[in-house]
Formats: structure tokens, C-alpha cells, sequence
């Protein structure tokens, strides 16, 4: 079997579990966050600085690497493990959301979805049955189904309609999956905010039985209190013994309010976004280090941070790389928030071992500030 889940125990204190999702590239150990390397690397990191900061296993995406530098090139190379020199596990999502965010000229119809590209404006296409043949080709360990990402808000009967084109689509995605010895396929549960619309999202999934299930169409602008609602009338309808993954979520409340209610695996740009522009979390709270207070700060990032970073660098001196637009200077802030999140994620499932993990979004939040964005 590609993936296998294994539930090791869960909190007593919250609904949250701690497992440990074995894969053909090593065991992960969850709740995880993963780091996402979109065009076949994490940005400004090498694989080695990305196995040091803590990742077990990353993201990449069909759409990027489909458009440039084509799924048959790093076939060719002997897919992306190789052609990235990443020998731990990799997920890649499905491209359909990314078709949506970035792409002009989108028509979506039963057949899957034809766009322009956003590099050279070619006219392309990508159905279940492509997507699955990219995603093959890569050689990812953890395939996503073919969806629809609604976009927020939307009508009802649309997301009622493209709910159920995403149930059909997963079906398509089952049946032209030849490999499912060496990679796992995991359903996307869509559904919008309604509670119906994703029991029926999940009871279609459900019933194709694949090894994992996602829950996708949030973190798309929503209120959180929203996601978190959705999350808690979701989660319920997906069986305990597989892994779920609450796609495109990062921000550290989001996370620990994710976990309390049962994800196991989350992903987001988030902490590589915002490091491109000196944007750094710490225990404290947020930080921007081009702001003119850390001129002569020659503390740490984070005092209570024992990354690379914060070992060997100052605020002043990292301020002044950013403002100097030096590239190093974006390396280490990476580094750090990367290194923050999968050490944040270690934490919680030390909580979870001790039944505590309220206790400790609790004292997470008293430091590191209620409203996190
Ligand atoms: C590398 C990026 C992975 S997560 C991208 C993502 C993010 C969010 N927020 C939602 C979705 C979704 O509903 N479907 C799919 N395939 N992907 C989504
Ligand atoms: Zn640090």
C-alpha cells in the first residue's frame, strides 16, 4: 500500500490525534505541516536546510510544473524526487484550484477545464484523467483528485452543482489511477459552507474508499470562525483510521484550531510568502524586520528559537539584508518561519501525547497574541 495511517492516540482534552502516516519516502509524523515548494523547490532553501528546519514531507503543484517544465521532462529526469533531489515524501495537488487562481479565460465544463496559461497565454486543458497522468508522471507520493475549488462567496446551486462535478470528477480520478501501489490518491471534500452540501461531498468520497480524504474550498477569504464551523460539522463525516488534510492553512491559530478538531495535515504559503518580504513569526507575535525599531536590535528573531538563524544572526543584521534586498537576508527569514511552524506543529503533538492540547493553544495564544492572521 503507498500511504498507510497510523493512529497512535487521541487527545483526550480535544478531538485532535496524533499519527504517523507512512509512506515509500519515509513515516511523517502528524499533525504535520508541509512546506510547500510549488516549482519543484522550496523557495531560497535547499532540500538539506528544508530536512534540517524539520520537514518530512513537501508540497508541490501539477499546474506549475505542467506548464514549465512540463510533466515529461521531469519524467524524463525520473520524476521529481530525483529531478528536485528530495528523497523524502512529496504531495502535489491537483492543479484544478491553481487553474482558478491564476490562469485567464477559464471555461469549466463536465469534461474538465480548458484555460490560457499564465506564463504565454497557450490554450490548455486539464481533466481528471490529465491531472492524473501529470501527477503519475511526478511521481508524487500523495496524488490529489481532480476539483473545483468554489470561489467565496458563491450561489448555493453553484457550489451544489460544482460539488457534485468534483464528486464525479474523483470517480474518473479512481479509474484512471494505475499506480496505486507506489502513490496515494485522497479525495477533496468540497461542499462550500453548507453543512449538506459537504455531508454529501464526504458520502461520495467516502464510498470510493480512498486512503486519505482532504478538505478543500476553505482558506479561500472566509471569515475564520467560518472555516472553523465548516470544520466542525466536516470532520465528523470522514472515517477516523485515514488522514485528513485541511488544504491551503498555515497562519499558527489556524493550525492549532485545525488540529483541536481533528486535521492531521496542513499546508500553506504562508510562512515563505511573507518571509519574502521580512515578515517573520515569533513566539511573541509578528514581526517585520524592516522596521526602523530593530536598526540596533542585536537580539534574535525569536529569543526563544534555537533555528540557524536565530543562533547565529541579529534583527539589525537581518534587517539591513532586507533592506539591502540582499538574498540572504530572505534565506534566513524563511528559514526561521519554516522551522516556526514544523517546530509549532512538534509542540502540539507533544500536547496531544499529554492530553493538554487546549491547555497549550491556551498558552500559545497568551504569547503569541489572540489574532493572528
Ligand atoms: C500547493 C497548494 C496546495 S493547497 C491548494 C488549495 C488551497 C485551498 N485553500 C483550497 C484548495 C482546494 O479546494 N482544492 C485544491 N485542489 N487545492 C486547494
Ligand atoms: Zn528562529
Amino acid at each position: 500500500m503507498a500511504v498507510r495511517y497510523e493512529l497512535i492516540k487521541t487527545c483526550k482534552q480535544s478531538g485532535a490525534r496524533l499519527g504517523k502516516l507512512h509512506t515509500p519516502h519515509g513515516t511523517i509524523d502528524t499533525p504535520v505541516f508541509m512546506p510547500v515548494g510549488t516549482q519543484a523547490t522550496v523557495k531560497s532553501m535547499s532540500p538539506e536546510e528544508v530536512k534540517e528546519l524539520g520537514a518530512q514531507i513537501i508540497l508541490s503543484n501539477t499546474y506549475h510544473l505542467f506548464l514549465r517544465p512540463g510533466h515529461e521532462l521531469v519524467q524524463q529526469a525520473g520524476g521529481l524526487h530525483s529531478f528536485m533531489n528530495w528523497d523524502r515524501a512529496i504531495l502535489t495537488d491537483s492543479g484544478g484550484f491553481q487553474v482558478f487562481s491564476l490562469s485567464e479565460n477559464r471555461k469549466i465544463t463536465e469534461e474538465g477545464v480548458q484555460f490560457r496559461s499564465h506564463l504565454n497565454g497557450d490554450k490548455l486543458f486539464i481533466s481528471p484523467e490529465k491531472a492524473m497522468e501529470i501527477q503519475n508522471a511526478l511521481g508524487s507520493d500523495i496524488m490529489m483528485a481532480f476539483d473545483e475549488c468554489p470561489p467565496y462567496p458563491a450561489e448555493y446551486e453553484y457550489i451544489k452543482a460544482s460539488t457534485e462535478r468534483t464528486s464525479r470528477w474523483a470517480e474518473r480520478c479512481l479509474k484512471s489511477h494505475n499506480r496505486p501501489e507506489d502513490q496515494a490518491l485522497f479525495g477533496i471534500v468540497q461542499g462550500g459552507m453548507h453543512e449538506e452540501l459537504r455531508r454529501q461531498s464526504a458520502a461520495d468520497l467516502t464510498s470510493l474508499d480512498f486512503p486519505g480524504y482532504a478538505i478543500g474550498g476553505l482558506s479561500v477569504g472566509e471569515p475564520k470562525d467560518i472555516m472553523f464551523r465548516v470544520l466542525d460539522f466536516t470532520v465528523p463525516f470522514l472515517p477516523q483510521h485515514k488522514p485528513r488534510y485541511l488544504m491551503g492553512v498555515g497562519s499558527p491559530d489556524a493550525l492549532l484550531e485545525g488540529a483541536i478538531r481533528g486535521i492531521d495535515m496542513f499546508d500553506c504559503v504562508l510562512p515563505t510568502r511573507i518571509a519574502r518580504n521580512g515578515t517573520v513569526m515569533t513566539s511573541q507575535g509578528r514581526l517585520v524586520i524592516r522596521n526602523a525599531k530593530y536598526m540596533n536590535d542585536f537580539t534574535p528573531l525569536d529569543p526563544n528559537c534555537d533555528c540557524y538563524t536565530c543562533k547565529n544572526y541579529t534583527r539589525a543584521y537581518i534587517r539591513h539584508l532586507h533592506k539591502a534586498d540582499e538574498i540572504f537576508g530572505v534565506r534566513l527569514t524563511t528559514y526561521h518561519n519554516l522551522y516556526f511552524l514544523v517546530q509549532l506543529m512538534k509542540r502540539v503533538r507533544q500536547a496531544i501525547m499529554e492530553d493538554r492540547l487546549l491547555d497549550f493553544r491556551d498558552e500559545f495564544f497568551d504569547q503569541y497574541g489572540l489574532h493572528d492572521n
